[in-house]
Parts: structure tokens; sequence; C-alpha cells
């Protein structure tokens, strides 16, 4: 894999690898929090909680919907009074009725699964939430349901509108007493991110750019990444979506303990220890070299793990085996990065890493020639919408 370095620091060529901007629009991601928690308060998410607190708490929609679900989830943790699940398929489970509440996102507001869950929640008597573009067929929808419609900007790319696509749903987290302090937690989250955009942009060199480095140390590795607490896993989830989107690169995502502790397995394979162990590789050109042994050939391509630690919020179990994954993975030649979640509430944390990882997927896409904006493959599936 060809991995240009010099791009990074270089403003006229990193400029021309970014045609559409991205990063302009991800340094948006603490406003987005900021302005999308007073719209929803605008938009009468309020009346959402007068009913009291629901049974369920489910969010419906796919992309980048599934990431806002798992913002919400982080939020509620696991002393929630009421579960939030995140529903990405469609129709609504059998369970869902009267008493629970269906929060529906869409970045475009046309999305056909969360449309069609938006007229079935209404059908069984749900209370409803919808947030998407302004004049959409989703805003229809919520506006005949008589339900809160939060309008957020629908020209601003979806893997850059996170934070605009879930901010109302812990607005609405906190109406319906599923999350606590998360008034306080979205501000600490909006200057989190305000910070690492600082940080991160563009014309902060690569020696003292944390997105920057991030990407060059995952630049031709295969990633895993794990968490090791629920903001953490979030957090890998989300950061193996902006790889897979923006740099167009596979990634094992998963937490500790489950499902890494089935997933270091893989230490011991091909892109691991076995890939650090082969040695040569057969002749470059010609008929010997298809017959070749591909046994024996180099793979160059090596596992790389990036841990995201929560200090102070990981079970002492997960802990120790975090610690212990570290020395499996040195001692199987697969290199480790370690990054810190900060922050008290658990968005704010979330949000520390999610920040990181959102640059880092786009400096990754210009490190090895891919436009971090187009989707052709994604575009092409869409032709069945
Ligand atoms: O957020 P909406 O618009 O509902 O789309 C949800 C997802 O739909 C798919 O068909 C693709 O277009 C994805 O890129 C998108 O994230």
């Amino acid at each position: 894999m060809y991995v240009d370095e010099s791009v990074l620091d270089d403003p006229a060529r990193l400029a021309a690898a970014d045609p559409g901007d991205l990063l302009r629009e991800i340094a948006t991601s603490g406003r987005q929090v900021r302005e999308t928690w007073r719209l929803a308060e605008e938009a009468g998410v309020g009346r959402l909680g007068a009913d009291g607190r629901p049974r369920a708490v489910l969010v419906v929609g796919t992309g980048a919907a599934a990431g806002a679900a798992e913002v919400l989830a982080t939020a509620a943790g696991p002393t929630s009074p009421a579960p939030v699940i995140g529903h990405h398929d469609h129709g609504l489970p059998g369970w869902v009725g009267v008493a629970d509440v269906v929060l529906a996102v869409s970045g475009s507001g046309r999305s056909p699964l969360t449309l069609n869950a938006v007229e079935e929640a209404d059908r069984r008597g749900c209370r409803i939430l919808a947030v998407g573009p302004l004049g959409t067929p989703l805003h229809y929808l919520a506006d005949r349901a008589r339900a809160p419609f939060v309008a957020i900007d629908g020209s601003r790319p979806e893997r850059a509108s996170l934070w605009a696509l879930a901010t109302p749903l812990l607005a609405a987290g906190a109406t319906l007493g599923v999350c606590r302090d998360v008034a306080a937690g979205a501000e600490a989250a909006a200057a989190r991110l305000e910070e690492i955009a600082t940080r991160s942009r563009p014309s902060s060199e690569s020696f003292v750019n944390p997105a920057k480095l991030l990407a060059l140390e995952l630049a031709g590795t295969l990633p895993m990444i794990w968490g090791t607490s629920p903001a953490t896993a979030a957090a890998a989830s989300r950061a193996a979506t902006q790889l897979a989107v923006t740099a167009k690169y596979p990634v094992l995502h998963g937490g500790l303990p489950h499902p890494a502790i089935y997933q270091i397995a893989a230490f011991d394979g091909v892109f691991g220890a076995r890939g650090a162990a082969a040695t040569g590789g057969g002749d470059d050109d010609g008929l010997d070299d298809f017959f070749r042994d591909r046994v024996d050939d180099e793979l160059t391509t090596r596992l790389r793990l990036i841990l995201l630690r929560d200090p102070g919020n990981e079970h002492p179990d997960v802990t120790r085996r975090a610690d212990t994954v570290v020395s499996v993975a040195a001692e199987r030649g697969v290199g480790v990065t370690e990054l810190s979640a900060a922050g008290s509430h658990p968005v704010e944390r979330l949000a520390s890493l999610v920040g990181l990882l959102d640059y880092a997927s786009v400096y990754l896409a210009m490190l090895i020639g891919i436009d971090p904006s187009l989707e052709p493959a994604i575009h092409d599936l869409d032709r069945v919408r």
C-alpha cells in the first residue's frame, strides 16, 4: 500500500486531498451539540416526558442513526431505569407498544426503514420524536403523528453529522428520565470536541497533531479496535464505521470482555504472529510467480490493535485483561496503540475518542490517496432504495 506521509503537512495538498471539505464539517461537531440541544428544546422535546418514564426507548434508523443510538445508550448507561435499544432493521419489534418511545433518526429524512417505523409507531400509539432535515418525508410523518421534529442541516454529510443526529436524543433522554446529568454531559462533550478540533486541525503539523499521528499509525495496517467500557466500546464501533466510510478501510471492532476474548485469536493468524514469522516470497514475474507456493508469500499488512481505555470506569477484570492483551500482542509482534478517554460524563468520554478518530479517519484517507467524501459503493447499493 502506498502511503504518502508528506501530504499531511503540505497545506495545498491537504486541501486538494479533501475536496468535499470533510475536515471543516467535522470541525463543527461541538457546535452541532450546542445547536441541536437548543433546537430539540424549541421543538418541544419536553412533551415526550409528559406521560412519565417509558417502558423502553427504541432508536430507529441505519447509518449515522445507529451511531446516534449508541450515544444515547452510552448516556443512559447500565443503571438506566428503562432500556435504550438501537433498532436498525425493517419493521418494529412485536413488543413495542403504547408504553414505549420511538426516536426516529434519518440524515436524509427519506430512509424507507425509518419512515415505515414512524408510521408503525404512530399506529401503535407510541410517543415519537423525529430527527432529520426540514421538508422531508420524515418531517411530514412526524407532523402527521403530532410528534416533535428536530430539524437538522441536511446539507452536511452524514458521516460528519453524528452529533446533530445524536444530541436531540440526549435531550429526549433527559426529559424521559433515562439519562442522568446529560445536559452538563452534552456541554462537556461540546467543549471536548472543540478542543480536539483545535488540536487536530489541518494546519497543526503531524508531530503535534494527535489525529495525524494516529492516522500514520493506522496506515498500511489492518486495525482491530476494542473498547474497555460501554463508552469506549461505542467509540470503537463509531471508529469502525468512520474508517470504512471515509478511508474505505475494513476494521474489526469490539470490546473487552466480549467479543475481544474471541477476536484476539486473530493475533496468531497470518495478519499477526504467522505473518510476522513468514519470510521471503515467490518470484515477482512470469508463470513461476503464478504457480508459486502462496503459503510462502510475505504478507506486509499487519494487524494493529487500537485499545480504547476508560481509566476509572473499567471493570477490574477488564483492566487486568486489557493490560494482559498488550503483552499478548507484543509477544506476537502485533502493534498496539492505547488511547484513553477523558472526562467525567460518559458522553464526554465518548466524544473525547470519537472526535479524535473522526479526524484520524479523514487523515488516513488522505494518506492512502482515497477521497474521504466519495462513497461510490454506498451509492450503488442505494440504487435499490
Ligand atoms: O440517515 P439516512 O438518510 O436515513 O440513511 C441511512 C443510510 O442509508 C443507506 O441506504 C445509505 O445511504 C447510508 O449511507 C445511510 O447512512
